[in-house]
């Protein structure tokens, strides 16, 4: 039976299963994923993030995202500071400064002195095709620079802000995030048609021009404690309708983000911890969550 090294990390309380998979070799299939970041029966992850080496010559790593569902995916902004500091932990770099392949593309992350990382996250894409969001027979309406789209939720009807974060986001203003229906509307919003590739379900209070809070249903795992990804969707969203200035706080349930973005590259501060480091024996995936599937 093979045994996997993992950590398990968190950034604001988003979690993640970290593998080295430069000094180990494994192949995980999407049974496997889904076993290893469930929370009963395996190891309990939102995201699992593997690091490779990389493909370009211009990166020092590689690092895949897969959802709890197994699903890979482009971006992950909380993963990306765990990231950094997994591979200094594990002695794999002592570089401050770390350029990154992810499926997105090419990001630049600093490990700054104070113990906390900045990741350059790139460019928002409002376009909605880039998201991709289907706009077609419907119509827009301004908020601000900012445009908003009706989307129809079972009779209801919400106004969306579409962006690519490099993945796909939606986010709808709210009265008051605490009360807001984000487990209902956010898995309605996750799967709406209109989104060809899914969606990340924003849900967003403004409290001061410095200050947010935000709760995110994201795609393939369900309500997180946060979302980096969708915490610079979110404030690029209230700048753009000029409710908020830069820099800004994003506070979500698990901990507290600044966005920096001054109308082109976005820049996310945080923190990110090491919370253990283990070792599983490496089973099918399919054995230890039959009893689950078998209630399916
Ligand atoms: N938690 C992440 C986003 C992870 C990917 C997302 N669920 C998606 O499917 O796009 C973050 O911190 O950005």
């Amino acid at each position: 039976m093979q045994k996997l090294q993992f950590t398990k990390m968190q950034g604001a309380g988003n979690d993640f299963i970290v593998l080295d998979g430069i000094r180990q070799s494994f192949a995980l299939t999407p049974a496997q994923i889904r076993w290893l970041a469930d929370r009963q029966f395996g190891i309990g992850a939102d995201q699992i993030l593997l690091v490779e080496r990389p493909s370009r010559a211009e990166a020092d790593f590689k690092y895949r995202i897969f959802n709890a569902d197994g699903g890979e995916v482009e971006h992950c902004g909380n993963g990306a500071r765990c990231f950094v500091k997994f591979v200094h932990a594990v002695g794999l770099t002592h570089k401050r400064q770390i350029c990154v392949e992810v499926q997105k593309g090419l990001i630049t992350l600093t490990l700054q002195e104070n113990g906390e990382v900045c990741v350059e996250m790139g460019a928002p894409l409002f376009e909605p095709a880039h998201v991709p969001f289907d706009a077609s027979q419907i119509e827009p309406r301004a908020a601000g620079n900012d445009t908003m789209w009706p989307l129809e939720l079972n009779g209801k009807r919400v106004w969306v802000s579409v962006l690519s974060m490099g993945n796909p986001h939606a986010v709808q203003q709210v009265e008051d995030v605490e009360t807001a229906p984000v487990l209902r509307d956010g898995a309605l919003i996750e799967a709406h048609p209109r989104f060809a590739q899914r969606v990340n379900a924003g849900f967003m209070q403004i409290i001061r021009r410095d200050l947010l809070k935000l709760r995110v249903y994201e795609r393939g795992v369900g309500e997180t404690l946060a979302c980096g990804t969708g915490a610079c969707a979110a404030a690029v969203t209230a700048l753009r309708r000029g409710l908020v200035d830069s820099p800004v706080t994003v506070s979500m349930r698990g901990g507290q983000l600044t966005i920096i973005w001054e109308g082109a590259e976005i820049y996310m501060v945080g923190s990110a911890m090491i919370v253990f480091n283990g070792e599983i024996d490496l089973l099918d995936g399919l054995a230890p969550l039959s009893t689950r599937l078998n209630f399916n």
